[in-house]
């Protein structure tokens, strides 16, 4: 099996692509419904409530493009009415749980994950700092690959069993 890099962004064939936050795979976290991972990210630079749900629905450019209009400078960012601080644990804790949510709730996302094997993940567009962006290129990737090997846990349990 080839482990060359799978550099996940938009434009790229399946499975990058499918894997790019851009992607419109649809979830729920806490009730509220989410077009896109982008759409739930971007919102949480809203703080008023039924403008970020509005936000959670848009995928891609689209939902990027609307995040990218609010000042989040100060660090804080919005969930359900909240403040969460950017570089606080509380922000990675909601980060985990809607990962978990898109991987339980959006099959084509699942899919797209399992086809990358064992091939290391890579978002060389994204940035590093997390001042700069709401999700880190490890952030991300490192997510990715936590729920990656819920599949390797389901394939050692059968040949366990
Ligand atoms: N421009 C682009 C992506 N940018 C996405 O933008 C988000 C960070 O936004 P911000 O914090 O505003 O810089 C993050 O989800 C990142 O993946 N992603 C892709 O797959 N393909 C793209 O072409």
């Amino acid at each position: 099996m080839s482990c060359d890099p799978v550099d996940i962004k938009a434009k790229a064939p399946f499975p990058a692509g499918a894997l790019s936050n851009f992607a419109p795979h649809a979830f729920a976290l806490d009730g509220i419904a989410c077009g896109s991972m982008e759409g739930f990210l971007q919102s949480l630079k809203i703080q008023d409530s039924a403008e970020q749900a509005r936000v959670c629905r848009l995928s891609g450019a689209e939902a990027q493009s609307r995040g990218r209009q609010e000042d989040w400078n100060s660090g804080t960012l919005w969930w359900q009415g909240k403040p969460v601080d950017r570089l606080s644990d509380a922000y990675q804790k909601l980060l985990d749980r809607a990962y978990d949510a898109l991987f339980a709730q959006a099959p084509k996302f699942r899919n797209a994950l399992a086809a990358t094997g064992e091939a290391p993940l890579t978002h060389r567009m994204g940035k590093s700092d997390p001042c700069e962006t709401i999700l880190t290129e490890q952030e991300f990737c490192t997510r990715l690959e936590r729920l990656r090997a819920h599949f390797g846990d389901r394939s050692s349990t059968r040949s366990r069993g």
